[in-house]
């Protein structure tokens, strides 16, 4: 049944993880059916189909649910193993570095982007989540030299893994420059990332689905914290 079937994808136009598959469906030329969920009344498909986390993303291939963004983007990779490219690298060592590296995306660019957008309650708080940021933005510009051998992407000559998990937080970055006024990935700092970015925003995969209107993310923001201190949603 691999490839076989439609595609549903449950997610959110702001969604750092939704946007990573977004990406990865985009790069295979997979026609799927965008399905915007409303996170303050999350609809009855969303909580059948995770009931467990009850988060988007979820892709349903021929209505069978698959949770998490990166087992998400690892299940598209093996369920079309005939529609390149392939998102993770064919030789087992290389696959699990690009494993680690959006791992850790996920671990420390996640929590500094919390940090910086919806935990920071002070000034300084604020300032702690921006250099964690720094730190973690600055060990990626070491792996991007590394994992890409001299080439313009992490996957090498072509978006990978760790392109697409980093990618998705793009869209936070411009919001994030017009609430501090300071990039996160600046060219000064970290200049093969600087490079990166261009190139990536400008990929067929990401054009049309990474948002760019800093305003309007802005105001989403606001409604997640509402949900927020609400509790229903976790921030
Ligand atoms: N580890 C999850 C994270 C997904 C996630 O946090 N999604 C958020 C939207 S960005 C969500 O659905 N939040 C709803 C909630 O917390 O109830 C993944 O990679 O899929």
């Amino acid at each position: 049944m691999a490839g076989d079937g439609e595609l549903k994808l449950l997610g959110m136009w702001t969604s750092a993880f939704v946007l990573r598959v977004r990406f990865v469906l985009n790069l295979k030329s997979l026609p799927y059916e965008f399905v915007e969920e409303n996170l303050g009344d999350k609809s009855d498909l969303l909580l059948a189909s995770n009931p467990v986390n009850k988060t988007v993303p979820v892709l349903l291939h021929a209505g069978r649910p698959v949770n998490e963004s990166q087992v998400i983007l690892q299940y598209i990779d093996e369920a079309w193993p005939d529609r390149p490219p392939a998102v993770l690298p064919s030789d087992p060592y290389e696959r699990a570095v690009a494993r680690f590296w959006a791992a850790y995306v996920d671990d420390k660019v996640r929590l500094a982007w919390l940090g910086i957008l919806f935990r920071s309650e002070t000034e300084e708080e604020r300032a702690a989540a921006v250099a964690q940021a720094d730190a973690a933005l600055e060990t990626l510009e070491g792996a991007l030299r590394e994992c890409s051998g001299g080439k313009p992407f992490f996957g090498g000559d072509g978006v990978g893994l760790v392109d697409v998990v980093l990618g998705g937080y793009l869209g936070w970055f411009t919001a994030i420059k017009k609430l501090i006024g300071r990039r996160m990935i600046d060219p000064a700092r970290t200049p093969a990332l600087a490079a990166w970015e261009d190139l990536f925003r400008a990929t067929d995969a990401a054009r049309g689905v990474l948002p760019d209107d800093a305003d309007k993310m802005l105001e989403f923001r606001q409604t997640a914290l509402a949900l927020g201190a609400s509790k229903k949603i976790t921030l």
